[in-house]
């Protein structure tokens, strides 16, 4: 029996109440990552404990924000086996949320998963961040774009911002020790419409491990110019 106590009792530190349907979601959403991961690489982490700490309990610390109750469009860029994107999905149904991945075997694992877990308003969605986010489609569609574990915040921030509406938020899930790294994404936050409005540290429950969720908030349109093509964001930071 999969066991994920350790979650259950971290959802309750982070103060959110977990469903008899998000419980069970929650189980099944770590069998199939347990059993696809044998077949392809989507996690090293594989121990109950750690999916729940690392995994389930890292991608619901947003939720110490008020930034995603309601009905709000989201994407997860770089999602891999659908962090954080899915379980913010489970915790709140009114998301309507976008997993974007450049691989398309996790494509298919995020896709199985959404339908083993029955849920509607949410999409994978193979592709890279920069090309997406030239097609009219996803420029300047989403109340919040969000990430964990893709790039550093200068390149992750030509990746995200531009999916943003002015007036919403990218949220960066990034380690404890920042400064450094936040100081020099400021240039490129500024570039691309959006300022930097909060830095919240965040521990993760049943560990000693303390997060940062770093919030930008768009405030003008992001140049046509941006995202550049060619790796720039990644070879050559604004
Ligand atoms: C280290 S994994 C992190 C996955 C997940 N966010 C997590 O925290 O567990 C990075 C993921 O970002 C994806 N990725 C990296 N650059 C990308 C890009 N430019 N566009 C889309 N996906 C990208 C990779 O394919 C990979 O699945």
């Amino acid at each position: 029996m999969t066991n994920i106590d350790t979650l259950l009792k971290g959802t309750v530190d982070l103060g959110i109440d977990l469903g008899e349907n998000d419980i069970e979601r929650f189980v099944k959403y770590k069998e199939l990552l347990k059993e696809w991961n044998e077949k392809i690489n989507i996690t090293a982490i594989t121990d109950d404990e750690e999916i729940d700490i690392k995994h389930f309990l890292d991608s619901l610390t947003p939720y110490t924000t008020d930034l995603l109750n309601g009905e709000k469009k989201i994407i997860d860029i770089g999602t891999g086996g659908g962090f954080p994107g899915l379980p913010l999905k489970i915790i709140n149904d009114n998301l309507d949320v976008t997993l974007l991945d450049g691989l398309n075997k996790r494509i298919k694992f995020l896709n199985e998963v959404i339908s083993s877990l029955n849920l509607d308003k949410i999409q994978a969605i193979h592709g890279r961040a920069e090309e997406l986010s030239r097609k009219p489609k996803y420029r300047e569609q989403f109340d919040i774009a969000i990430s964990r574990a893709v790039a550093s915040l200068d390149t992750l921030s030509e990746y995200c911002i531009p999916f943003v509406k002015v007036g919403g938020y990218f949220i960066s899930m990034k380690g404890s020790d920042i400064e450094d790294e936040l100081k020099n994404s400021l240039n490129s936050i500024k570039i691309l419409g959006a300022k930097v409005v909060d830095k919240k540290i965040v521990k993760l429950p049943g560990s000693d491990i303390k997060h940062s969720l770093i919030i930008i908030e768009k405030i003008r349109q992001t140049p046509t110019k941006y995202p550049r093509g060619g790796g720039k964001p990644r070879k050559n930071p604004l």
